[in-house]
């Protein structure tokens, strides 16, 4: 069953190489998939700068920031040199290896439109596995533009995007997803899920939540119900902390995988079966922030959210007012020990 990381929308360069960063790590415990923060469609076309700003990923080595159009000239990072011949950078991939390579990865997209969603995913088809329709976004500036979680009230503009996509992205292995929030009338889901199966989805994320709800448990019935309707993978998504919450999870709705975003935000190495973030995921992260040259404020972030469980309510007030890496590693050496 695969395990899915899943994260969020609109942020400086700094935030999307904070993710690719990120995904290093909870691919090292055992996360088989991960997505991109949401990333409007629109935004993402009209311009190149937007797309670099947008949008990081990685082949091995070497990083590669924006997306290749046909005019473009790439920028690739590779030991810290901008390289911008495109010559140079096709010829680097050629050898570099992929073992620690961003993928799988899948691209996901705030869209509203079948055109603009098949050109962004055509413009990432090359650097990604596949792309996700965000449609359980619920909050308010996302709604408001037509985006996110109104979109399962809108099950034929879904089914349009889905085609367009599939119409546009030749790579058959290619994965056109849809991520969704589930209705009060359950029957209209499953009316989403199947038009969404019958325009040629891979696979639906299905957070157990309606739009309006918050905290409220998730639904796990309703996520049995939608497996139970559809024939393309399901994935479930809501509250999994835990190995022990994916096996129950499993246990009670049959579906094909699990997604997290808070739980591995609390402790990336949770697929890999640790109750809280061990020690060497600590130093992981130190190593792999550093190397990807991830900004202070989302090293120390990230690292505020790992050691939120194992640490007592003074640790945190002396950590949590650090403010610079080396205080950062010699607070974690003093305390921990490396
Ligand atoms: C910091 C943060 C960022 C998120 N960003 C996104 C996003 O970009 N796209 C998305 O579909 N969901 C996003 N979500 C929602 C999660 O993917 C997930 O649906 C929700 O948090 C419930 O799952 P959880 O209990 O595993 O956190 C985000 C959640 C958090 C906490």
């Amino acid at each position: 069953m695969p395990n899915v990381c899943g994260a969020r929308r609109n942020h400086p360069p700094y935030v999307t190489i904070c993710r690719l960063a990120f995904r290093s790590l909870v691919r090292k415990y055992d996360c088989d998939v991960c997505f991109t923060p949401m990333i409007i469609a629109a935004d993402f076309m009209r311009s190149s700068k937007a797309r670099d700003s947008e949008f990081t990923t990685n082949r091995g080595k070497a990083q590669v920031t924006g997306t290749k159009a046909e005019s473009e000239i790439f920028r690739v990072v590779f030991k810290n040199r901008y390289l911008v011949e495109s010559m140079l950078y096709r010829n680097l991939w050629l050898l570099l290896s992929h073992s620690s390579a961003d993928r799988p990865l899948v691209v996901q997209f705030a869209a509203n439109d079948p055109q603009t969603l098949a050109e962004a995913a055509s413009a990432v088809a090359p650097f990604s596995d596949g792309v996700d329709l965000n449609c359980g976004c619920p909050q308010r500036w996302a709604t408001a533009e037509g985006y996110g979680a109104c979109l399962i009230n809108e099950p034929e503009l879904v089914r349009d995007m889905i085609r367009q996509v599939r119409s546009r992205v030749e790579n058959p292995k290619y994965s056109v997803s849809i991520k969704i929030r589930i209705h009060k009338d359950l029957r209209r889901t499953v009316d989403l899920c199947q038009k969404a199966e019958m325009a040629g989805v891979s696979w639906v994320t299905v957070h157990g939540r309606t739009a309006e709800e918050r905290h409220q448990p998730v639904h796990y019935d309703a996520i049995k119900t939608i497996k139970d309707s559809v024939s393309i993978p399901v994935i479930a998504n809501g509250d999994v902390k835990s190995l022990k919450d994916v096996e129950s999870t499993y246990l009670h709705t049959r579906v094909d995988g699990v997604m997290a975003a808070r739980g591995l935000l609390a402790n990336p190495a949770m697929f890999a079966g640790y109750e809280n973030t061990p020690l060497e995921c600590v130093w992981d992260w130190v190593d792999i922030a550093l190397e990807h040259g991830t900004p202070f404020t989302c090293f120390h972030h990230h690292l505020i959210y790992m050691l939120e469980r194992v640490s007592s309510p003074a640790e945190r007030r002396v950590f949590n007012a650090l403010s610079s890496t080396s205080a950062v590693i010699d607070y974690l050496r003093h305390t921990y020990g490396s």
